[in-house]
């Protein structure tokens, strides 16, 4: 255990290294930049140039421990030996991801998330509360990698049924649950919500080999919570603390302190961290999970279940006399957790995605095609997280146009902003080439538009070989300026095979054409993308 926890330390490490490299979109490929939460927090705040979106994230999480059963048994007048009413103990809570339209990136995220613990059982056949899940908003678009761990899995969202009245806790002895094993299938219909009123015992943990006795209204209780080796405790159930105090103390304070202590350990040791990076590539598992769809939820950790009190164990699995002691000790803990390690990657999703140098008016573009109002300036790299704007048809046709921060030449060795960015444009259906016309003109040192296009062609197949072939269309923007009109019929001299259209994005002029020619692009059953061959430079 010690060793496993010590490799997943070790794993951890460059996490924190390369999040306190700025600037975010340095590097490239998985190992390029896992944003740290205190980072986003600081962003907020942070002026404009120096904000940075936190599109890769790593995370690591542990459900919630189930509860431990109770051991316990109810004496009267008339059963001097007394009658076993131990309750079960609750199901840890689960860690989960919950899509969401409103978040933009992963800086609101904490790098360990833990679900709670759920509640020891109680005496009167009561049933330990449910652990609190974790639930983490991530935005729509979220990949999910698997380093380490289980599966994750899409919670189904059922409808609240009424309530059986054998699931109310306190009748876990009518449950018909397997005898066999440590399924806890009736006690996952309990609601947490319902048995928080009943009371647990703090100390049912360190009270073995003592017997108290106190007196109820209704008779004598002899229990406690189970651990190998128990003997039974006699507690007035009367005088113990709230569920949600044990909850937290028994998450923060006892148990798994290592699961929160590596924050601290990323910053020492350094060696070996590339060959762990490189491990853990070896070993990650692309894409196992994909966050689509609002409100799609995903579990990441599932909290361990409950462990059986010994009313449940005596009725339904009668075990015998010589045994007794050790199946009540065995069942009764919880069972943990799962652990996993993970890795977050946003990719927008876009159905256009629009490419072009800085300053090429790509925002201005975006706000005039949709209502999008993404910040508009005539300084470089204005735009730092992509934006993305709906599009709507007059018959209700949506499309989705994002619009990245801009590329420059040599993108691919991280100049400007580097390639990071190119990943939200990778799942969109059609490219759009926005070209600044006026780049050269009126003494201005820019580049000419064909060549715009040749350096954004090449780096976006340096990003990805075969991007370039996805259908396409170039926009060339502020056909308004002094002497654009001749550039753009030189521009149409020196590339074909694919649309290009006149626009004047800042006065919307030319757009209801490309909005047409978009539509026609997405429904082609032909289109063509950019051919390098086909643009002429010189
Ligand atoms: N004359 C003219 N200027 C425009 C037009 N479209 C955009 N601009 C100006 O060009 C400048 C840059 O526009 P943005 O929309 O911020 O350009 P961008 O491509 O998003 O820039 P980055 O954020 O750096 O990638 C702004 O000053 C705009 O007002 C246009 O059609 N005609």
């Amino acid at each position: 255990m010690w060793r496993r926890q010590q490799a997943l330390l070790r794993r951890l490490r460059p996490l924190r290294t390369v999040a306190q490299s700025p600037p975010p979109w340095a590097g490239g490929g998985l190992g390029c930049y896992y944003g740290s939460a205190s980072e986003g927090r600081k962003a907020k705040t942070a002026p404009l140039q120096a904000r940075g979106m936190v599109d890769k994230f790593r995370m690591r999480a542990k459900g919630g421990d189930g509860g431990s059963g109770c051991v316990s048994l109810r004496r009267s007048r008339s059963d001097r030996q007394g009658r076993p009413d131990g309750g079960n103990g609750g199901k840890g809570g689960d860690v989960i991801l919950e899509c969401s339209r409103s978040i933009w990136d992963f800086s609101g995220l904490q790098h360990h998330m833990r679900g709670g613990r759920g509640g020891n059982g109680v005496s009167k056949n009561q049933i330990g509360t449910r652990g609190s899940d974790k639930i983490a908003q991530v935005p729509v678009g979220t990949v999910i990698h698997l380093v380490e761990g289980e599966q994750p899995s899409f919670a189904v969202n059922k409808p609240t049924r009424a309530l059986d009245p054998w699931d109310i806790p306190g009748a876990a002895e009518h449950s018909s649950a397997s005898s066999n094993q440590i399924d806890n299938a009736g006690m996952r219909g309990f609601d947490g919500g319902l048995s928080r009123r009943h009371i647990s015992p703090e100390h049912n943990t360190d009270g073995y080999g003592t017997e108290k006795e106190s007196n109820t209204q209704s008779g004598k209780y002899l229990h406690t919570c189970s651990k190998p080796g128990f003997s039974n405790t006699d507690c007035d159930a009367r005088t113990y603390p709230h569920q949600e105090d044990m909850d937290e103390k028994g998450q923060t304070e006892s148990e798994d302190e290592e699961f929160w202590e590596d924050e601290d350990e990323f910053d020492i040791d350094k060696e070996g961290e590339e060959e762990e990076e490189e491990e853990e590539e070896q070993n990650l598992q692309y894409s196992v999970a994909e966050m689509t769809q609002p409100g799609q939820r995903l579990i990441i950790a599932r909290g361990g279940e409950g462990g059986l009190g010994n009313a449940f164990i005596m009725k339904e699995m009668r075990p015998s006399k010589a045994y007794r002691q050790e199946k009540i000790s065995r069942l009764s803990s919880g069972q943990s957790g799962t652990e996993t390690f993970l890795i977050l990657e946003l990719k927008s999703i876009a159905d256009v995605g629009l490419v072009g140098l800085p300053n090429a008016g790509k925002s201005t573009l975006l706000s005039a095609l949709s209502r999008a109002q993404p910040e508009i300036a005539d300084y470089e790299f204005t735009t730092l997280r992509p934006n993305i704007g709906s599009l709507t048809y007059e018959d209700y046709f949506s499309v989705k146009v994002a619009d990245i921060p801009g590329l420059i030449k040599g993108a691919h060795e991280n100049r400007g902003l580097g390639h990071a960015f190119l990943r939200h444009i990778e799942r969109t259906k059609v490219l759009a080439y926005v070209l600044d016309l006026a780049a050269t003109l009126n003494g201005r040192k820019g580049i000419p538009p064909w060549e715009q296009l040749q350096d954004l062609v090449t780096e976006l197949e340096h990003y990805q070989e075969g991007l370039t072939r996805r259908p396409s269309l170039i926009v060339a923007n502020k056909i308004d300026e002094e002497g654009a009109d001749e550039m753009y019929k030189e521009l149409k001299r020196r590339v074909q095979g694919v649309p290009i259209f006149p626009v004047c994005a800042i006065l919307q002029e030319g757009v209801p054409d490309l909005r047409i020619g978009l539509r026609n692009l997405m429904d082609d059953s032909d289109p063509q993308g950019i051919d390098l061959r086909k643009i002429t430079v010189h």
